[in-house]
């Protein structure tokens, strides 16, 4: 599709230049090349069109990335088509006949070829072949008021460059400090700035080719001719032009830039100053990029996500009604094909993709249907001031003939007016001094009368066009305050949401941790009672052993005592038999009871058979026996009542430990009872609340 009146957005296109004689020698190769069709020129005769266009660079690794443009422009690509393709003639030839500010901006790495797309002063009232937009735009602009205006429009041209941070007006014949002011609608314009009416490409060319001269330029490692400022040259053009339904009044910016281009500083090889210039050029170009980059990201409802910082540096000021602004703008990204330079230009294609998302606003500076008489006043007005300037341009012409017919000092190059004087011939030193005093008086009065006419003029115009622009303007301004308003606040209602939420996280994470140094107590005593009845568990074990220790001592005693009866219950018997019997002595077999009884009587067999000794052994032996079994009965005695004692104790050791046990589990059941309500706590906190689900 043509690109039309309609569309907002920035264009952006690309220009990759030939390989330059440095990256030739270097043996760079070619890592970016076009992926635009041929046929796109030939058919459309260079007609610049919506359809945006391929450009494929090989990264170092092999592979392959690809930007998309609104055109892009190879080796072959001649200055025409680049003038026409990427919409400058478009824009100057319609845009700015309907009121539309108009910038063409050139970006890039230094060295990409920014001056030679630009181009620099206009040579003649036709371009030639390698010429470039500028002196393009201002052929076409003039070739237009032509056409359009009759030859019946005012264009004034200032030309200022940004240098080290500071503003220098190019056409100024002093230096004097320079601001950036703000008018009502936002616009911003360098109060002080010289302004000069001109009348053809021919006097923008001259004015041009004086100004070049100032502007810095030096040699790096990467460009012989390098621009150390950013350039921007305005032309403001105002004039009638008839259309379908009467004379339309307009009036309209031309704005054409050629920035500095960003640089390494190790590659360029800058050192002192030149390195300081470079430092402020990228400082510059960073924050351009970042305006760039804020202007091209919009959130909900095509709001800007963040606020370009416009005020940071001098450049983006001068530059904020060409990016987001009242401008229709077109971007022209240089970049080199060099492989060497392969990160450079792909930093300038990424600045030149977003760039591609800026939706400007530009408004038609324009007064529809103005009446006969005012559109016959202005032109009146227009052709008095040409009228004006012509007269005064052909009086300093014919006073500066006039003095070099006589050999005087108008060459105002230094060494010819040496040569003049040493060679003034006729007329002599003294006589030439006069004459040049009074061109000199002359020429002053012309320019200081030049500049009355132009400043009355000035006023004329901007007291008109301010009443015009004052209301819409305040209109504008009064919509923005209160769409910052209304931002501000939602801020203010989001910020309380926030503060809301954050006190809400605060009070739950002061009750987590709160349940949980609850939870930990509870583990602690839970630790604690396990400890406990591990102790307890212990005693009793060691209480029934001692019991069990003391049962089978018991037992073994009264196995003794059992076994002590015995004894002496068959001692007895056998002395009670002995005594009975004593002839059971001699019966053969019975030595054992013969040994038993010598034994305990300690006397022989003989002596059983005396009735007195039996007798006394008899009495002894009740009375040892009557004795044995007391002493046994009072230890029988004196051993069940300990051991009485000791089960006593065991029981009531006993009876207490089950109470104790008895206390731990009902302590332990109540803080499992806690320990589960806690744990309910703290899961509902972390996931919501626990739903219970019952039977319909
Ligand atoms: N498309 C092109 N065709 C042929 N030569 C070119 C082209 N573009 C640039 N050049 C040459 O490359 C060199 C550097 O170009 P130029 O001075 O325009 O770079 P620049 O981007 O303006 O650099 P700087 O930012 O340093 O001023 C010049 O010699 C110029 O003639």
């Amino acid at each position: 599709m043509v690109v039309d009146d309609e569309s907002s957005n920035v264009r952006v296109v690309a220009r990759i230049r030939p390989l330059s004689k440095t990256e030739l020698e270097r043996k760079s190769v070619e890592a970016i090349v076009s992926m635009s069709s041929l046929e796109k020129s030939l058919n459309t005769g260079y007609q610049p069109t919506t359809d945006p266009e391929l450009l494929q660079v090989k990264v170092p690794d092999g592979q392959k990335r690809w930007f998309e443009l609104d055109a892009v422009f190879d080796k072959n690509s001649s200055q025409e088509e680049v003038y026409i393709r990427c919409g400058a003639r478009h824009a100057v030839r319609e845009n700015i006949f309907k009121g539309f500010n108009c910038t063409v901006l050139a970006y890039g790495q230094t060295g990409a070829g920014k001056t030679f797309s630009m181009g620099t002063a206009v040579h003649g009232v036709t371009v030639t072949e390698n010429d470039g937009m500028i002196p393009r735009c201002c052929v076409d602009l003039f070739d237009c008021i032509k056409e359009k205006c009759d030859g019946n429009a005012k264009v004034e041209l200032s030309y200022l460059e940004i240098y080290n941070e500071e503003i220098r007006d190019l056409l100024a014949e002093e230096e004097k400090p320079l601001k950036i002011r703000e008018t009502l609608d936002g616009g911003v314009y360098v109060s002080g700035q010289e302004d000069r009416v001109v009348l053809s490409p021919i006097d923008i060319g001259k004015l041009m080719e004086e100004a070049a001269k100032k502007r810095v330029v030096a040699a790096t490692a990467m460009n012989a001719v390098s621009s150390r400022s950013h350039a921007i040259c305005t032309l403001k053009i105002s004039g009638v032009v008839e259309s379908a339904d009467g004379s339309d009044k307009f009036s309209s910016k031309l704005t054409l830039v050629d920035l500095a281009g960003s640089e390494r500083i190790k590659k360029t090889g800058a050192q002192g100053g030149r390195a300081k210039e470079g430092i402020n050029i990228n400082k510059g170009l960073f924050i351009l990029g970042q305006v760039v980059s804020a202007l091209s990201e919009r959130g909900k409802g095509g709001k800007l996500k963040r606020k370009p910082p416009f005020r940071d540096s001098k450049l983006t000021r001068l530059l904020q009604d060409s990016l987001g602004g009242n401008s229709r703008t077109i971007m022209l990204a240089c970049v080199s094909p060099a492989a060497y330079n392969i990160d450079e230009s792909i930093n300038t294609l990424r600045y030149a993709t977003s760039a591609r998302n800026i939706k400007n606003s530009a408004t038609r500076n324009l007064v529809k249907n103005i009446s006969p008489e005012e559109a016959a006043k202005l032109q009146r007005e227009n052709q008095l001031m040409k009228q004006q300037v012509k007269e005064l341009q052909e009086t300093v012409k014919r006073l500066m003939d006039q003095n070099t017919t006589a050999g005087s000092f108008a060459v105002s190059d230094d060494e010819a007016s040496v040569h003049s004087v040493a060679t003034a011939p006729l007329t002599g030193p003294e006589a030439a001094n006069d004459h040049s005093k009074h061109v000199h008086d002359l020429e002053k009065e012309v320019e200081s009368l030049k500049k009355e006419v132009l400043a009355a003029k000035s006023d004329v115009r901007k007291s008109a066009s301010a009443s015009a622009i004052e209301l819409p303007a305040l209109k504008v301004q009064i919509a923005q305050m209160t769409e910052e308003l209304e931002q501000a606040e939602g801020l203010a209602a989001e910020n309380e949401e926030l503060r809301l939420e954050l006190a809400d996280a605060k009070a739950d994470a002061e009750s987590a941790r709160l349940a949980a140094a609850k939870l930990s107590d509870i583990m602690d005593k839970l630790k604690e009672l396990k400890e406990d009845e591990i102790d307890k568990k212990r005693i009793e074990y060691n209480h029934m052993k001692k019991e069990e220790a003391w049962v089978s001592f018991v037992f073994q005693m009264l196995n003794n005592h059992k076994e002590q009866m015995t004894r002496l219950h068959e001692d007895f018997d056998l002395v009670l038999r002995i005594v009975e019997s004593p002839a059971m002595m001699s019966v053969p077999g019975n030595k054992p009871r013969r040994n038993l009884w010598n034994a305990i009587s300690g006397n022989s067999d003989e002596q059983v058979h005396d009735p007195e000794l039996r007798q006394q052994l008899l009495r002894d032996h009740v009375n040892f026996f009557c004795n044995k079994m007391r002493e046994i009965e009072n230890e029988i005695k004196a051993e069940s009542h300990s051991l009485k004692q000791i089960r006593d104790g065991i029981k009531k050791d006993r009876e207490k430990l089950q109470g104790d046990i008895g206390m731990t589990e009902f302590v332990r059941e109540s803080l499992r009872k806690d320990d589960t309500d806690l744990l309910q706590q703290l899961t509902e906190m972390l996931i919501g609340p626990i739903k219970v689900h019952t039977d319909p």
